[in-house]
């Protein structure tokens, strides 16, 4: 009897389900002929499974050809989706219709997370748009500025940190380690400092448990933003969708961080101001009166957790492919070290030997295109935009597929090589880096953490090189250069054995 009525469950819940599409379906094809729309490519029913098939990356790198721009579907219902895959189109769109590009598709589990309860207005500065996306946006731009972004305060807060790191290696000297457990606490450390104007030791307890759901909570990303794009999922039990996971891991970073704010509030000294939040309270203090004012403690929150997730893994997953790709072509590790030997000696490197180190230079930049970390950006027009002989609705989503132009063989000499020389002139002199190569993307929404981002990766890639040299551990299957597309493009793990050069 049961099972005769699970039957019939199931039968009604797809009877509706089916229907449910094909009503959705055929008003969407009588809603849109006003506009000239290119014709749909392809539609992606459940993001994860793009995502677990080795191949999304090589899928990625080739898909829509020459055409700039793709149209697909992503969910029954919702905005238009477009793929943008060359780079004149991403620069038609991004930088010529910038100013109409500056919003963020609403369907994405980290949006819904930055959603305020009661207002429903999205925050931070990542998922935010609008009014509240420029004035935060700015503040941020100049508060970071003021606490030395770019200039010489930060970059010895970077060195004091390199100098915990390049302990931390040593502990494995002549070891197999993987990279990633050492290169989390120390980037996240310098957002600490930056944030909250204090780091922790590598060992404390607290720190290394937050470190671990840190690294946890993005892990099951595509999973669960199929949970967002198909609500219902969300519904199913025992959670397959992950999403209830991801979000309950988030909330245990977003309780530390609040915990953070609680104290410096509890603390604040206007007369004191040595962080980030610090600079905000004062501002959130100033407007606290002010009708409909954007700084508020929720804003806060998600700005400072926003600075924690998108400047650390982006950075750690960068130094990664760094590592990975020098163990891999040992002869190109040797020509960074060469260099450093000769032009730094023992002294630690600065951001002043930038100019006089061309080929470590090159070789960064090449790990940034190889590495690709954020392979895609999505966008959202705030009004019809005509682009590419086209007209794209208002509130699409608009993405950057910057995969497919890093990978490009019409910009790139065999794309698929680490050639550091790519980027050299006949002199070894670095020559202009092209125009194609965004890893921080460009327009409004560039990277707000672009100059803080180059000197970490200057500092640490040089200064770790300039200690260490790196290995495939012995006795250690050769790793690959397959990545796995989650939040950001990562390598798989991979292990590096380590030796002291000096
Ligand atoms: C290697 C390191 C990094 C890379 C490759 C990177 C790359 C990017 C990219 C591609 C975007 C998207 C831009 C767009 O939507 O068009 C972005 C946005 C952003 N990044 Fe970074 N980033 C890095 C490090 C950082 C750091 C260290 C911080 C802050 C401390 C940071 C803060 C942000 C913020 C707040 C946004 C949102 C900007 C907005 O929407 O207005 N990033 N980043």
């Amino acid at each position: 009897m049961m099972g005769l009525m699970d039957i019939s469950q199931t039968t009604s819940v797809l009877v509706v389900f089916i229907i449910t599409f094909l009503v959705v379906w055929l008003w969407r094809r009588r809603e849109k002929p006003k506009y000239n729309m290119p014709r749909k490519q392809f539609w992606i029913p459940f993001s994860e499974l793009l995502g677990s098939f080795a191949d999304t990356d090589s899928l990625l790198k080739k898909i829509g050809g020459n055409q700039p721009i793709t149209r697909f579907q992503n969910g029954f219902t919702g905005p238009e989706n477009f793929l943008l895959t060359t780079y004149k189109g991403i620069h038609e769109a991004f930088i010529k219709n910038g100013h109409l590009l500056t919003g963020r598709p609403t369907k994405f589990f980290w949006t819904e997370w930055n959603t305020h309860h009661d207002t429903g207005v999205v925050h931070g500065i990542f998922n935010s748009w609008g009014d509240l996306w420029k004035q935060q946006r700015r503040f941020a731009l100049m508060t970071l500025r003021d606490f030395g972004l770019g200039k010489t305060s930060i970059s010895e807060m970077i060195q004091e940190e390199i100098g915990y790191l390049v302990d931390e290696f040593q502990k494995f000297e002549g070891k197999a380690v993987d990279p990633r457990n050492l290169l989390m606490p120390a980037i996240s450390n310098v957002t600490n400092s930056l944030v909250f104007g204090e780091r922790f030791q590598y060992d404390d307890p607290k720190f290394q448990q937050i470190m671990k759901n840190m690294m946890d909570q993005f892990k099951y990303f595509l999973l669960a933003q199929n949970a967002v794009v198909y609500p219902f999922l969300r519904y199913i039990p025992g959670d397959p969708f992950k999403l209830h996971y991801t979000f309950k891991h988030m909330g245990i970073s977003r309780k530390f961080l609040q915990e953070r704010i609680q104290k410096h509030m509890a603390e604040y000294d206007p007369d004191n101001i040595q962080c980030f939040t610090d600079a905000y309270i004062k501002a959130l203090k100033a407007e606290k009166d002010k009708e409909g004012t954007y700084f508020t403690e929720f804003q806060l929150l998600t700005t400072v957790e926003e600075l924690f997730f998108a400047g650390m893994d982006t950075t750690v997953a960068t130094l990664r492919w760094a590592l990975l790709l020098l163990i891999l072509y040992p002869d190109l590790q040797k020509k960074v070290h060469d260099e450093l030997d000769s032009v730094i000696g023992a002294r630690r490197v600065s951001m002043e030997d930038r100019a006089s180190l061309p080929y470590t230079e090159a070789t960064l930049l090449e790990i940034q295109r190889l590495g690709c970390v954020i392979p895609m950006a999505g966008h959202s027009n705030t009004e019809d935009v005509e682009m590419m002989g086209y007209t794209i609705p208002a509130n699409s989503n608009i993405t950057a597929n910057f995969l497919s132009v890093f990978y490009d063989e019409s910009f790139w000499n065999n794309p698929n090589k680490f050639d550091p020389t790519r980027f050299l002139d006949e002199s070894g002199k670095l020559g202009k880096i092209p125009d194609c190569l965004t890893p921080f993307s460009l327009g409004g929404r560039v990277c707000l953490g672009e100059s803080l981002a180059k000197m970490e990766l200057f500092l640490f890639f040089t200064n770790l090189l300039q200690q260490f040299s790196f290995k495939i551990p012995a006795g250690e299957e050769k790793p690959g250069l397959k990545a796995r597309i989650g939040l950001l493009r990562y390598p798989l793990p991979f292990k590096v054995e380590v030796h002291r050069r000096h």
